[in-house]
């Protein structure tokens, strides 16, 4: 059996990440979106996430419970290693991460895919404003990471979000079908 590839989706806060996952998601009912653990309120209205506190959070990492995790806006993120058995089973995977994990992931699992979102400085302030998730210094301080470098050597798949969603979502879907072919 093939396995199944961990598809990393990252790009700087307001890009789109969430939106483009849930519609690709949609499009592909194949691939499982990983739901993340977060040391985030659950009411914060973000994606379908595991909410923990801080202590359960660090309990989790002591017993080996993540595949990969970091830290990031004040927060814990990690990705459960349950994910290892979707991707043994052959199915692909989609997830956000940090851009700063990327270089662990190429270590962590056998085949992997990062696809980079990105949009001008501009349309990042007007959708974080939209979205009105963060306070107006939270999102200052996000737009501060927006040009955030990846490491070396690593091959993303760059995506546009300044246009339509519908746009980014078939560029995203064409990008996934050579190893869907
Ligand atoms: N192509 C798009 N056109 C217009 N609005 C978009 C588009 N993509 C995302 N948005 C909006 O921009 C905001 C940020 O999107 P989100 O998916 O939360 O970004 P991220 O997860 O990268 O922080 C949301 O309000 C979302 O509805
Ligand atoms: O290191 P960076 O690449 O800048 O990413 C910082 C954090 O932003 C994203 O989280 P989250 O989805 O909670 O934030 P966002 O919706 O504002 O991107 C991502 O999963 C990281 O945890």
């Amino acid at each position: 059996m093939i396995p199944g590839r961990f598809i990393a989706v990252v790009g700087p806060s307001g890009v789109g990440k969430d939106t483009v996952m849930e519609a690709v998601c949609a499009r592909h009912p194949e691939i499982r979106r990983v739901r993340r653990v977060i040391t985030r309120s659950a009411e914060a209205g973000c994606e379908d996430a595991e909410a923990v506190t801080p202590e359960e959070f660090e309990a989790q990492v002591r017993r080996g419970d993540f595949a990969l995790h970091w830290q990031a806006h004040g927060m814990r993120y990690g990705i459960p290693a349950s994910v290892d058995a979707e991707l043994s089973a052959g199915r692909d995977v989609l997830a956000n991460l940090s851009r700063a994990v990327l270089p662990e992931l190429e270590k962590r699992f056998d085949r992997s895919m990062i696809v980079s979102i990105t949009a001008s400085p501009q349309v990042l302030a007007a959708r974080l404003a939209a979205r009105g998730r963060e306070t107006a210094e939270e999102q200052a301080k996000r737009l501060q990471r927006a040009d955030f470098r990846l490491a070396e050597g690593l091959n993303p798949v760059v995506i546009r979000n300044d246009g339509t969603l519908d746009e980014a979502v078939a560029a995203f879907s064409a990008a996934l079908q050579p190893e869907r072919a």
